[in-house]
């Protein structure tokens, strides 16, 4: 069998502020794996470490116990090769959108020593990945003009501008409304299917997480570790349509008895 793509073996991690002698318990016998390719959405109770599983496979923390490793290498620092959105978009209002959106590129190599001598090469990656969301002549706007669900597009274009071959969302859609939130999952759906990068979404929302993951975790309360999985075998490409058939409202159904049992 091929390695896997991300491979969490048996981990722990204990938050310590200074100071403190006991600390937090984030995540404890924390397993999984994620094949290249695979989209996995990872669905728990508030507080369960499902942020800290993302911090841990993009080299933002590292583990008490236990090992991590990605594309075959044990993670020892920020890993390059992935890009992240969060609930808040978290623009700097003083750039531009395509400026916001090029921020990866002064920081991961090569980009970072060719942005300054080929700007306007770059600036035309960044319309063009804008474009591709929907987000078209948005570039020259800064983040302020823009509604919140167009920052959320942004924002995903910011975390694949660098063409990542992991793309970690963590609640990227949570402060939409669910209009705006349904047709930012087709964006994520047709995006993924173009660019094959494997994602994992951290999300509160079964719905979304049946519609767009391919295998879905459940996760314990603190300390997290896994406790369920559900498969989600829903021919693709899907349509929104599919939210409202009885395979989908029966896989939602088993995710929720999970988190239910997972809180009690
Ligand atoms: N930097 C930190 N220092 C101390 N404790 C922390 C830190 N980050 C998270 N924690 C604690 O670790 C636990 C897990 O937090 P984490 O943010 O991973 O959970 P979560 O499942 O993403 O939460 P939510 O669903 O509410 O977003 C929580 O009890 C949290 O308070």
């Amino acid at each position: 069998m091929a390695a896997a793509f991300i491979d969490v073996e048996d981990v722990a991690l204990r938050y310590r502020p200074h100071g403190a002698v006991e600390g937090t318990l984030a995540v404890e016998g924390l397993s999984l794996s994620v094949a290249e390719g695979e989209f996995v959405a990872v669905v728990g109770p508030s507080g369960c470490g499902k942020s800290t599983l993302m911090k841990l496979v993009t080299g933002l923390q590292f583990p008490s116990a236990g090992r991590v490793r990605v594309a075959g290498d044990a993670v020892t620092g920020p890993v390059n090769i992935a890009g992240m959105a969060f609930q808040n978009p978290v623009m700097l209002p003083w750039r531009t959108t395509a400026a916001n959106v090029l921020l990866p590129m002064e920081i991961v190599q090569p980009h970072r020593s060719n942005i300054r001598r080929n700007r306007a090469s770059y600036h035309e990656r960044a319309d063009a990945l804008l474009a591709s969301v929907g987000l078209e002549g948005a570039g020259e706007k800064f983040p302020w003009q823009l509604s919140g669900g167009m920052q959320q597009r942004a924002s995903l274009c910011r975390a694949l501008i660098h063409e990542p071959k992991l793309l970690m969302l963590d609640e990227p859609f949570a402060a939409l409304d669910a209009f705006t939130r349904e047709e930012l999952w087709c964006v994520i759906r047709d995006l993924q299917a173009e660019k094959g990068f494997t994602t994992v979404l951290v999300t509160h929302d079964l719905r979304e997480a049946a519609f767009l993951a391919d295998r879905v975790l459940a996760m314990s309360a603190r300390p997290g570790r896994i406790l369920a999985e559900r498969t989600v075998d829903l021919p693709r490409p899907r349509d929104l349509e599919v939210i409202y058939t009885s395979e989908f409202a029966d896989i939602v159904y088993e995710l929720r008895g999970h988190i239910a049992h997972a809180r009690s």
